[in-house]
């Protein structure tokens, strides 16, 4: 007999009151990777408390790094008695983004040996832009079965690169491979992601020259080592986001703290359109967010940053199953997210998909079913849901929520949430 958890989700009414925002998960790995860059001490502050930080430490210390909680959300990182430069299999199996140490290691040691990521729930997800990178670098990459060896005999020597796509991975891994290259690299058509401005904020602070971060050009200038410093992880705005739609969603009243209110304009702005209240707190990095009547339906499509989030399509898609009319979702970032789709419709919600377009026509209520969170987002989409279904939502499959949602019970409570985790046989 297995015990696995459950997440059991009541209708409770508007949620109301104050949440405080984590530091971004997304951010958080690939800084997370880049201190293995440095051979004297990093502190970071603002690491979320996740399975996939776990994973990520975890990883670290597999090469010998040191690393050391010194408060629950600070860690102290020390790198400089690394000296491996392959990856445990068996840890690159339990999360996707650990491939992202892959260009760190390259920069370090001129070879980083790990396994190819598998795709995922929400699609193929390949990784040659990165491979495509690294060869660009001077890497010679090698697969053998599942292993992926990068090899640069001479160094790694500065480039242009040009992405087909702004892959957030990509830029970020070759970002990283870059800064202890010989000369000058040039990303063009980098992903724009805040992610990437806090990950190069990171990677100067320890002494690298990269100009353009946050723009289609990224310019890196190797330079021949990197130094220890602090850093503070930027706020998660797909958790804040997650919030703000809780707000909405239940008719409720939140103020949503340690949120940049300029990573989430695509968000702030459909609600808005939609009939929610939105004040934004600039100076205090925080914003309300409130309705008390049933929203407009409304049109999104996904695309990289600054356009909407993929990364938020699910929840607001459990947004619009109970809005007036009919809305609808274009998905342009991944090629299989709609896994959420099945579920949401279990608890009662109208939704046609064809291929990467989804129209939904709101319903008056939804009502609680057994659903499965098939991926983190989609994990997120059906707690919204289920707070606004009559009865009871009974989601399985809750290790992809514990991904990316830092005391995600503890905050929805105090928000007023009938959220409770459950042993079930
Ligand atoms: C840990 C992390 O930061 N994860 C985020 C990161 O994922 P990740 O870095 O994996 O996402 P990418 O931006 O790389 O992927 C976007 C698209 O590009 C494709 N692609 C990517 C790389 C490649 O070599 N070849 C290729 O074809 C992917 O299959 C996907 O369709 O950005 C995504 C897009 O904002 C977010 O949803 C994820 O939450
Ligand atoms: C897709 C996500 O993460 P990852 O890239 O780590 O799978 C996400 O955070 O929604």
């Amino acid at each position: 007999m297995v015990n696995k958890e459950i997440l059991l989700v009541r209708d409770n009414g508007p949620l109301r009151g104050e949440v405080s925002i984590s530091g971004a998960k997304n951010s958080a790995l690939p800084i997370l990777a880049a201190s293995i860059l440095a051979t004297e001490e990093v502190i970071l502050d603002e690491v979320p408390k996740l399975k996939d930080i776990e994973v990520m430490v975890e990883i670290l210390r597999s090469l010998n790094a040191k690393v050391e909680y010194i408060s629950d959300t600070s860690l102290k990182i020390d790198a400089s008695k690394v000296d491996k430069y392959e990856t445990p299999f068996e840890l690159m199996d339990k999360m996707r983004a650990s491939f992202i140490v892959m260009g760190p290691l390259l920069a370090r040691f001129g070879h980083a040996i790990t396994k190819a990521p598998g795709g995922c729930n929400i699609g193929k997800r390949p990784i040659d832009l990165h491979l495509k990178g690294f060869e660009s670098l001077g890497a010679n990459t090698t697969m053998n079965h599942e292993e992926i060896s990068s090899l640069a005999k001479c160094g790694l020597k500065g480039d242009v690169i040009y992405l087909d796509f702004p892959s957030v991975g990509a830029t970020e891994n070759i970002m990283m491979a870059a800064c202890l290259a010989e000369g000058e690299t040039v990303i063009e058509n980098a992903a724009k992601e805040p992610e990437i401005v806090d990950l190069a904020s990171f990677l100067s602070k320890m002494g690298a020259d990269i100009i353009g971060a946050g723009t289609s050009n990224i310019i890196i200038k190797g330079v021949e080592k990197l130094k220890g410093t602090r850093h503070t992880i930027v706020p998660d705005r797909i958790e804040a986001a997650t919030y703000m739609l809780a707000a909405a969603i239940t008719k409720g009243d939140i103020l949503v703290k340690n949120v940049i209110g300029s990573h989430i304009r695509p968000v702030i702005a459909k609600l808005i359109e939609m009939g929610t209240h939105v004040e934004e707190i600039d100076d205090e990095d925080m914003i309300r967010v409130r309705t008390d009547k049933r929203l407009k339906p409304t049109t999104i499509k996904t695309l990289p940053y600054p356009g909407f989030p993929t990364d938020v399509q699910s929840q607001f898609m459990a947004l619009m199953t109970v809005c007036n009319g009919e809305s609808s979702v274009v998905e342009t970032v991944f090629e299989n997210r709609f896994m959420h789709v099945d579920e949401l419709k279990k608890m009662g919600a109208v939704i046609v998909t064809e291929g990467n377009r989804a129209a939904i026509v709101g319903v008056d209520k939804l009502h609680g079913a057994e659903v499965k969170a098939t991926d983190l987002r989609a994990g997120a989409a059906l707690i919204l849901a289920g707070l606004v279904a009559e009865g009871e939502t009974m989601i399985s499959d809750i290790y992809h929520i514990d991904r990316g949602y830092s005391d995600l019970i503890k905050k929805f409570t105090n928000l007023g949430a009938k959220i409770e985790r459950k042993q079930v046989i």
